[in-house]
């Protein structure tokens, strides 16, 4: 009698393992499906639009009429290590950004730059209040932006990408126009607007300048995220959450702050970074962003590596294309080559971004089962075929 010889069907087991959570490449991390809740809408425009705005509108101020050349300008004139200097450069974007016209170009083509990224939902956001030069009301200026929206994912899924986007209105917050501008937010809820947010320099202007607006909001039952921990450390993150309420925080990397890392390796988190983890907290993160105002090093030592490992709501973000010369693929790029992530730690920052989207639980969740784990799984699968 024979006995059957035994195989050993274990061995291929732990290949697959292997090659299914390897490094993803270029190609991969941009077909990967995306979420990014911290975009400016006017600090991701294409250069040669400015140029081509800037023409049309008569705006005469550019500091170069080379689109090429343009953009190398922007990059370098942000890259300055600091947050007030970065902010200048916004001049031009927003000076080109006054007519109903350019309001529906650019988020048309942001939508549309955004998906042939392969960004399946974006929150994109932009100050009202700053696009009144040329006679626009506040409600044209939003009605606009919503035109170009809706055209961009249109012309996105003519072009084979699908793409959702809602807007976020920004007050300024060394301005005085939050009040107003968070009830036209919560007017245009069901048309286009998903929630609030105030942006600009952090340090001298706390976000309780605007508390009547974040109240107001609260009882309107309406979503709010505030750009704190940026250009200024706990006060304004403690301030953002424990007085205002905020949903999210706009960068909130400076809770690094108060987490100890001791010299064996230990960590000890302070009792804001506690409550921020504890309780969830998105942190609207933006590497190349950060690196330019000097809010971090270099990507490798960024906040992010050990807030993803402590388990932090860490979400990964753009937050102007344009001045950091970035893309959500080019973000994960360098996350990937900073601290060896794998697809599942990119569909980890993927599903945080989804859960802390303002937009109804049941279609975030649909987002997450429907499209983005599904994208995840074939390209993770992908190396059978190869
Ligand atoms: O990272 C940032 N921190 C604070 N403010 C910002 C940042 N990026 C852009 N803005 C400000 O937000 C306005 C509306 O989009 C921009 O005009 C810019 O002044
Ligand atoms: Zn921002």
């Amino acid at each position: 009698m024979t006995r059957p010889t035994s195989h050993a069907p274990t061995l291929s087991i732990p290949a697959a393992r292997t090659r299914a959570s390897s490094t993803p490449d270029q190609d991969q991390i941009r077909r990967a499906p995306k979420v990014l809740l911290h975009d400016h809408l006017d600090g991701g425009l294409r250069p040669g639009t400015i140029v081509e705005l800037a023409h049309e509108t008569g705006y005469q101020h550019l500091p170069d009429s080379d689109p090429a050349k343009l953009g190398t300008w922007f990059h370098e004139a942000a890259d300055s290590g600091s947050l007030e200097r970065y902010l200048e450069t916004f001049s031009h974007t927003v000076g080109v950004m006054q007519t109903r016209e350019a309001l529906v170009r650019v988020a048309a083509e942001c939508a549309e730059d955004l998906a042939a990224d392969g960004v399946v939902y974006a929150e994109v956001r932009y100050a009202p209040e700053q696009h009144l030069e040329a006679g626009l009301t506040l409600e044209e200026i939003i009605e606009a932006v919503n035109e170009g929206f809706r055209e961009g994912e249109h012309r996105a899924r003519d072009d084979g990408n699908r793409i959702r986007v809602g807007a976020l209105l920004t007050a300024m917050r060394h301005a005085a126009r939050s009040q107003e501008i968070a009830e036209l937010a919560n007017r245009y809820r069901d048309d286009g607007v998903v929630g609030f947010d105030i942006a600009g320099a952090e340090a001298g202007f706390p976000p309780t300048r605007h508390l009547d607006a974040f109240e107001y909001l609260k009882r309107e039952n309406f979503h709010f995220t505030i750009h704190a921990g940026e250009g200024f450390g706990l006060p304004s993150i403690w301030q953002a959450l424990q007085w205002c309420g905020a949903d999210r925080l706009g960068h909130g990397v400076r809770i690094i702050d108060d987490i100890r890392v001791a010299d064996d390796g230990s960590v000890e988190l302070g009792r804001l970074a506690a409550y921020v983890r504890d309780k969830r907290i998105p942190l609207e993160l933006c590497p190349t962003s950060n690196l330019q105002t000097g809010a971090a090093d270099s990507y490798a030592g960024h906040p992010i590596g050990l807030l993803r490992r402590l388990g932090f709501r860490a979400t990964v973000n753009t937050d102007n294309r344009l001045m950091s010369g970035t893309s959500m693929s080019h973000e994960f790029e360098q996350l990937v080559a900073a601290f060896d992530y794998t697809l599942d730690d990119l569909l980890w920052f993927t599903v945080n971004g989804m859960k802390s989207a303002f937009i109804p639980f049941d279609e975030r969740l649909a987002m997450i089962n429907e499209v983005i784990k599904p994208g995840y799984a074939e390209l993770k699968a992908e190396w059978l075929f190869r």
